[in-house]
């Protein structure tokens, strides 16, 4: 078994007093993520910089009730709601063991802001009614816009976290984003002077 990386000094600064459950949390992913097909081999000695902080430091972005589009592991829907616990948190996934995974873990932090759906995003007929939707490593902008942004409200966000690529991706999905009246699109780093490798997401609102 790959070690798992000691707790980052700056874990502290971005959970603040939700920490326990962090830890909670991140210590179930690395005992359990990789026998459960949730997290790579390679994943434990990064779990908390790569995983668990990239997804934790764009807390301060959200309000009201946001959709996180294929959690997975709950990266970053289950690290959101721990940091926001007064924001309503909805993780849309279908694979049946990553519903169960994120249901179990729910529970077992005593999450009351958190709805477990499961389902493909297209498949979710919910309407036009979430603030926001958040997504990492599910697809590329282009696929992903036909299938968030028909979740968001009018005037609501798009915010989904990305890599290097973040801006070419904006370049290639020009036509979706025309067709799906998604505007301002923009890249955004957050965690700057906190995080050694600072997050980057795609934002832009939804008209
Ligand atoms: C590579 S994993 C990423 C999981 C997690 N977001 C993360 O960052 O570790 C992609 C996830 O998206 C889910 N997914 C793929 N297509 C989807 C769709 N159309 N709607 C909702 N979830 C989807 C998959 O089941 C999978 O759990």
């Amino acid at each position: 078994m790959n070690d798992i990386e000691p707790e980052p000094p700056e874990a502290q600064q971005i959970f603040g007093d939700r920490i326990e459950l962090a830890r909670r949390f991140t210590a179930a992913l690395a005992k359990h993520g990789e026998t459960r097909g949730l997290i790579g081999p390679l994943e434990p000695p990064r779990l908390w910089t790569r995983h668990v902080l990239n997804s934790a430091v764009i807390a301060p972005l959200f309000s009201g009730r946001v959709g996180d589009i294929g959690s997975g592991a709950g990266l970053p829907g289950l690290v959101l709601a721990i940091a926001r616990p007064d924001v309503e948190w909805v993780l849309v996934e279908p694979m049946e063991r990553r519903v169960a995974w994120l249901n179990e873990q729910t529970e077992a932090l005593g999450l009351d802001n958190v709805t477990v759906v499961r389902a493909r995003a297209e498949d979710w007929r919910e309407g036009s009614t979430l603030d926001a939707v958040t997504a990492r490593a599910v697809s590329a902008l282009r696929t992903l816009v036909p299938i968030t942004a028909p979740l968001v409200r009018d005037g609501g966000e798009l915010i989904l976290l990305k890599g290097a690529s973040a801006a070419d991706e904006i370049v290639a999905a020009e036509k979706q984003l025309r067709k799906f009246r998604v505007t301002n699109a923009r890249v955004e780093v957050v965690g700057e002077g906190v995080l050694a490798e600072p997050s980057r997401v795609i934002r832009a609102t939804v008209r």
